[in-house]
């Protein structure tokens, strides 16, 4: 990526702008390779959900993603690519560093999401069609608590007529700095709603089948899950249901994503698959799961039974063991946190360590989630043995549930969570989704008490009256 001092926007007028596009149009004429112009500017705070509630177009891509008022969102693409299969990875490696040798970027560059990012989804299992994503998108917006950053990114060619994209950019930065501009839209009543479920006697017998191939030796740990539609009397609006969601689960990601065409996902996932930045990483064991307590005594002790129990304790440490043997198969040295800790949800708890490090040698994103994807809290141990067993005995795609989502930047930082907690919504439908840790001495009448909390917890969150 080729930075400009933001000399060369001047002040943000149509000439300054002009002359930044003419220098990006001649690099692209020189090689014939089309360039990236990517115009980073300060705005005033707003926020970014409404922004693109308002400014979604219908069939083209957009990722977001928040916690704690920390949030990036991009829609519409100016460059984009469906991988599936096991080179996903290396198709996706390949696309970001191909298209970041040509991005030139100017504006307000000190920020920490002042570049252009490029927004990733990854499908469970490789095989899914297609099973990964990834778009440099046309706006950005980013907002931390410190600052908010509209980004424009614009695909030059050798012939692209320049006038048109620099108004296009001098209209939506006017747009930007006026916050008022974009009303929040809350999610329409979903009126009566129908739900449709799998036989919860099928998810026990997946249950039984996994303790057996535990007993052979097959696998040690595998996460199996189930699902649940809701069909509502209106469509599903998943960006104005984000809203809702959001205020749910306040320490949650709450992300929206969709690659253009057909569904879009929308959940609040507690896990983080891993974050890069500052020279550091961080990632977590997050396994072992309890419901939240009716009165503080009650939850108290929930909590403490979770945090002593031998089910759930060997569950948890399958994914502190793979994640360290992940990062220093890296070449990295992780700190690893002694004990568990409980994370305290909305309505769910969970046994959580963190894990964290310094990042030597220099790693990008797309290094890490390659490395650690599926983790045993969403697919098992050994990981090859687990995928397979999850494919055997559940009778369904999981889609973008248990895969992650994320953005990187050219130079390799970027953040990933784990798609859980999450909903496929399609027109009058949402399916969704939830799973549990299996291992030696689990409980299959527990287990399916563990998907259906979690899934009327998530069904709540989306409105739905049940
Ligand atoms: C697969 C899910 O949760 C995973 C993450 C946290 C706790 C889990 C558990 O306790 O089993 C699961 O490993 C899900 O919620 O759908």
């Amino acid at each position: 990526m080729e930075t400009l001092s933001s000399h060369h926007f001047g002040s943000r007028d149509r000439k300054g702008l002009l002359a930044f596009l003419q220098y990006c149009q001649h690099q692209a004429q020189s090689d014939g390779k089309p360039r990236i112009g990517s115009i980073a500017l300060q705005v005033r705070d707003l926020d970014p959900l409404a922004v693109l509630q308002s400014i979604r177009e219908v069939g083209e891509p957009h990722l977001y993603l928040e916690r704690r008022a920390v949030s990036v969102s991009g829609a519409e693409s100016v460059a984009f690519l469906n991988a599936t299969g096991p080179e996903r990875f290396q198709a996706v490696r390949e696309f970001t560093e191909s298209w970041s040798s040509r991005i030139i970027a100017t504006g307000d560059l000190d920020g920490w999401f002042s570049g252009p990012l490029f927004f990733q989804a990854f499908a469970f299992a490789a095989g899914n069609e297609p099973s990964a994503t990834v778009f440099l998108p046309k706006w950005q917006i980013c907002r931390t608590e410190r600052e908010c950053i509209a980004v424009a990114n614009l695909l030059i060619e050798p012939e692209t007529v320049l006038e048109p994209e620099a108004d296009r950019v001098l209209r939506a930065h006017g747009a930007f700095s006026n916050p008022s501009g974009f009303a929040s839209v809350e999610a329409p009543h979903l009126g009566s709603v129908k739900i449709r479920r799998e036989d919860p006697e099928l998810y026990r017998a997946r249950v039984s089948e996994a303790l057996h191939s535990i007993g052979e030796g097959r696998v040690a740990k595998v996460v199996l899950s189930r699902w649940m539609e809701l069909i509502a009397e209106k469509d599903f609006r998943p960006l104005e249901t984000l809203r809702g969601l959001r205020e749910a689960y306040p320490d949650c990601f709450a992300f929206s994503y969709s690659r253009g065409e057909g569904a879009s996902w929308i959940g609040a996932t507690p896990e983080r698959l891993i974050q890069l930045s500052g020279g550091r990483f961080e990632t977590e064991a997050l396994a072992g799961s309890a419901p939240r307590g009716q009165s503080l005594a009650e939850d108290t002790v929930r909590g403490h039974e979770l945090l002593s129990s031998d089910k759930d304790l060997r569950e948890h440490a399958y994914v502190v063991q793979t994640i360290r043997k992940g990062l220093e198969e890296l070449g990295l040295s992780p700190e690893v946190g002694q004990h568990p800790h409980l994370l305290r949800l909305s309505n769910v708890q969970h046994l959580r360590t963190p894990i964290s490090g310094v990042l030597q040698p220099e790693r990008a994103l797309l290094d890490f989630t390659e490395r650690l994807h599926p983790t045993p809290a969403v697919g098992g141990v050994p990981r090859n043995a687990a995928v397979e067993l999850i494919q055997e005995l559940e009778p369904f795609s999981r889609g973008l549930y248990t895969g992650f989502l994320g953005w990187q930047k050219p130079g390799g930082e970027g953040e990933a969570v784990v798609a859980l907690r999450t909903a496929r919504m399609e027109g009058k439908t949402a399916r969704l989704y939830a799973g549990g840790g299996i291992v030696e001495g689990s409980d299959p009448d527990q287990e399916l008490k563990e998907t259906e909390f979690k899934l009327l917890a998530m069904a709540h969150a989306l409105g739905a009256d049940l």
